[in-house]
C-alpha cells in the first residue's frame, strides 16, 4: 500500500517535480488542488521558511496530519537577491512566467556576463499538528540567461543557465532537473533525516 503525502501546493510545475521524486520512494501525492475549499494563503512572510511553515502548517491543521511545503524562489545578485521572496508575483498579481521573465531580463539589460550570477532557493517546511516545523533548504546556482531558451520546466526555468549542463534549466530533462535542483536537494535532505520527521 503506498503511503499517502499532502504537499501544501497550488503549483503544478512543482507538483509534478514532487510525484516525479517522491513516486520512486513509494509515496502517493496529494495537493492543495485537492483541497479547494481552502481558503488562499497569505504568503507575507520576509523569508522562505517563513512562507513554506505557514502553508505546511495552514494545511496540517486544517487536515490534522503531517504536511511539506515547498518555498522557492530565484535570488539575483545584481538585484540585490530580487525576485527572492516576491518570485511568483514579481510582475504582478497573475503569476506570469513569461511577465516575470521579460521583469527579470530588462531589469538586466547592463548587466554583464560575469555579474549575472544567481540561485534558485528551496525551503521544505514539515508540519504536523502540535509539533515543531522541520525545515530543509535546497540550492542550484548559475547564471541569468540573456534571453528565454527552452520548454521543459515551469517559471523562470527558460531564463536560467544551468552551466554544468551548458543548458538553461527548460532545456534539461526532468530527470536532469531532479537531480541537480534546488527542488531536489532539499528534497534529498528531508529523506535524509527522515527520523526527524516520520
Ligand atoms: O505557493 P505554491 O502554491 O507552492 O506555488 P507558487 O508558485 O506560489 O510557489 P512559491 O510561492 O514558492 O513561489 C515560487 C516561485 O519561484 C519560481 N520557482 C520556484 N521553483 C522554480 C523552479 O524549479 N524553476 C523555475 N522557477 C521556480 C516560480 O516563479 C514560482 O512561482
Ligand atoms: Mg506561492
Amino acid at each position: 500500500m503506498k503511503i499517502e503525502l499532502v504537499i501544501a501546493t497550488q503549483n503544478k510545475g512543482k507538483l509534478a517535480e514532487f510525484e516525479q521524486m517522491f513516486g520512486v520512494e513509494g509515496f502517493e501525492v496529494k495537493s492543495l488542488i485537492d483541497y479547494p475549499e481552502l481558503p488562499e494563503i497569505n504568503e507575507d512572510g520576509q523569508t522562505f521558511a517563513e512562507n513554506a511553515a505557514k502553508k505546511a502548517e495552514t494545511l496540517a491543521n486544517y487536515l490534522n496530519q503531517m504536511v511539506i511545503a515547498d518555498d522557492s524562489g530565484l535570488v539575483i545578485d545584481a538585484l540585490n537577491g530580487r525576485p527572492g521572496v516576491y518570485s511568483a508575483r514579481y510582475a504582478g498579481e497573475e503569476k506570469s512566467d513569461v511577465a516575470n521573465m521579460d521583469k527579470v531580463l530588462k531589469e538586466m539589460v547592463d548587466i554583464p556576463a560575469e555579474d549575472r550570477s544567481a540561485r534558485f532557493v528551496c525551503v521544505m517546511a514539515v508540519a504536523k499538528p502540535n509539533e515543531t516545523t522541520k525545515f530543509y533548504e535546497g540550492v542550484c546556482e548559475g547564471t541569468i540567461s540573456l534571453e528565454a531558451v527552452g520548454t521543459n520546466g515551469f517559471g523562470y526555468d527558460p531564463i536560467f543557465y544551468v552551466p554544468s549542463f551548458e543548458k538553461t534549466m527548460a532545456q534539461l530533462s526532468s530527470e536532469q532537473k531532479n537531480k541537480i535542483s534546488h527542488r531536489g536537494n532539499a528534497l534529498n535532505r528531508l529523506l535524509d533525516n527522515k527520523d526527524e520527521w516520520r
